[in-house]
């Protein structure tokens, strides 16, 4: 659609917000454009404009469960979508070394239970029966281990109770924030290129508009609002809404706006990357369902198993690393399938901006900001900005309640995940290496200081943990407090005097689920292999 024929749909009426003008073809770009079309249809123009020279990032390729609300919301079945992304899927992140070289424990998707107002985890810590925290409160962490599929080969899913939506699997349709409580037992990984990919094809079929070009200037009126931005061969973009999702570079918000960034850098140092795509011949590799932290010297190597190939990353701090040691320690990890893959090494920007929408425009992904992707938050930081976004899409100019929720939520969001990975590095146990030994004494933010002492007394349970609503639930505190190792942490004297029955009972029930889902389901490959025979 040209511009001439937006205007005659009426859609540059100054006192509603019709043009949404999106700068930036990566994950965050193609993410918002998709789902605006899907929520708001021709009501709205959606023009997509992204550099042909400047390239995405080229990672991001784990996610949390919640992205199946995302693609429930586009009305998307995962065959509509996973095999054009070679996806494949994931059970846990599964952390190894960070307690002790050869030791490796789990975050999964699943809740955890509780007995009696007790959580699990606290009638384990007296009466653990293994040293495995995960495997004895969660099935998930068997089936992680046995390196199972969450689906039989019929396709039916491990947990039916997950997907009682009312609407059935395929055309459920929900935001994050209507499933506060419920718990998918798996999320997935994807090839970051393919899903841009898939979503430019579902977002220009529904009518954005896709225009390949160079973001030259970016034009402000006498509010400071954006009235245009001026490409180098295809004249001005005028809109309505503008949407930053040029990456760490935040050309619109950081850039033509000002708004300052806050750094996360005096308390999560991993600043930079290195990252390699090795080949993969899933019929004689096993698909781990898994995202692998392996703890290194001065960070962590993630590893994403998908259909064609490993996508792998040294997370490392540059204080303590140089890049061209990262990508030995990365090669040498990897091994000889390394040998003939190019390096894609990052500088990451850690942190946020200050605000995240400001005026008429919204940042979106790494323009907004960023945190190592130790949990795979980054697409679940874009999918959670986006649904504000709907829920928060201003009328016309004279929004600043509306704005100011929409800053205070995802201030919220960031502020509590960097919270979450700050207790990754405190609760780690190893300190081999002066890089370990500092994330005992580095600064955490002083809420996390107070909650730490807390949960020493006491499991991490919804009243004690970040406060607000930031995609973590208090299952997942206690994963990490009580895999890492690094804590000793009190179970509650009542349980000296609780009857202890029916949580042996329970902790007897996971394990017995273990043993049986581990026997009837099939292994990740076995799955796929299944699906690549009925394609
Ligand atoms: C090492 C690393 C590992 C990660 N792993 C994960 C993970 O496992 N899970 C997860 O959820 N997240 C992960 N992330 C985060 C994830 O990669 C990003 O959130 C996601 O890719 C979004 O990137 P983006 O679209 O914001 O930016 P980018 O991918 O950088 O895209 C920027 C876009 O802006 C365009 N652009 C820039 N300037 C201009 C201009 N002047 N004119 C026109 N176009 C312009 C570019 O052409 C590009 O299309 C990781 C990030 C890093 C750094
Ligand atoms: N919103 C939850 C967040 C969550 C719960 N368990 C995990 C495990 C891992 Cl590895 C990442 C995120 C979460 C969800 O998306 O499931």
């Amino acid at each position: 659609m040209t511009q001439t024929d937006a205007a005659a749909k009426n859609l540059g009426d100054p006192g509603k917000t019709r043009r949404v003008v999106v700068v930036g073809g990566g994950t965050a770009g193609w993410m918002t454009a998709s789902y605006l079309t899907a929520a708001f249809g021709d009501k709205i123009d959606v023009t997509v404009v992204e550099s042909a020279q400047i390239g995405t990032i080229g990672v991001g390729e784990a996610t949390f469960s919640d992205i199946r609300h995302f693609f429930e919301f586009l009305r998307l079945a995962e065959s509509d979508w996973m095999p054009a992304c070679n996806a494949t899927y994931k059970l846990a992140v599964r952390f190894e070394n960070w307690r002790e070289p050869g030791h490796h424990f789990y975050h999964p998707f699943e809740q955890m239970g509780s007995i009696d107002g007790f959580p699990l985890s606290d009638w384990w810590l007296r009466y653990p029966r293994t040293d495995r925290f995960d495997k004895d409160c969660f099935v998930m962490a068997s089936l992680c281990d046995a390196q199972r599929s969450p689906r039989y080969l019929d396709g039916t899913p491990v947990d039916q109770g997950v997907f009682e939506t009312g609407h059935g699997e395929e055309t459920a349709r929900a935001t994050m924030a209507e499933y506060q409580g419920a718990q998918f037992p798996y999320a997935y990984h994807f090839e970051a290129h393919l899903l841009a990919k898939f979503l430019t094809k579902y977002a220009t079929d529904r009518g954005a508009r896709h225009v390949v070009d160079n973001v030259v200037d970016v034009a402000l009126d006498e509010h400071g609002f954006i009235s245009h931005v001026k490409t180098a061969e295809h004249g001005e973009l005028a809109g309505d809404l503008f949407v930053d999702c040029t990456g760490f570079r935040g050309l619109l918000m950081n850039k033509a706006l000002g708004e300052p960034f806050i750094s996360y850098q005096d308390t999560l140092p991993n600043d930079s990357a290195v990252a390699l795509q090795v080949p993969l011949d899933m019929d004689r590799e096993p698909l781990r369902p898994c995202t692998t932290a392996t703890a290194q010297e001065a960070g962590w190597i993630w590893t994403i198993p998908l259909i064609s190939r490993i996508g792998t990353g040294y997370v490392y701090a540059s204080d303590y690393c140089e890049p061209e040691e990262a990508e030995r320690v990365l090669r040498e990890f990897v091994g000889p399938e390394a040998a003939d893959v190019e390096a894609n090494h990052i500088r990451m920007r850690i942190g946020r901006s200050r605000r995240s929408w400001v005026n008429n425009c919204v940042a979106v992904g790494l323009s907004s900001g960023f945190v190592e992707p130790l949990e795979s938050t980054g697409i679940f930081f874009i999918h959670h900005a986006i649904e504000q976004m709907v829920k928060y899409f201003p009328s016309g100019r004279d929004n600043d309640r509306l704005r100011n929720m929409y800053n205070r939520s995802t201030a919220n969001v960031m502020d509590g995940v960097r919270e979450f990975l700050c207790l990754h590095y405190r609760a780690a146990k190893r300190a081999d290496t002066q890089y370990w030994k500092d994330t005992k004494t580095r600064p955490v933010p002083e809420a996390l200081e107070e909650r730490l002492e807390n949960w020493k007394y006491k499991v991490p349970d919804a009243e004690t943990v970040y406060p607000y609503y930031h995609g973590l639930p208090p299952y997942s505190y206690n994963c990490i407090l009580l895999g890492a190792g690094g804590f000793d942490i009190r179970h509650s004297p009542a349980l000296d005097m609780a009857d202890e029955t029916a949580a042996l009972a329970e902790f007897e029930r996971i394990r017995l689920k273990a043993e049986k889902l581990v026997q009837e389901l099939p292994t990740q490959n076995e799955y796929f292999a299944k699906m690549r025979e009925n394609a």
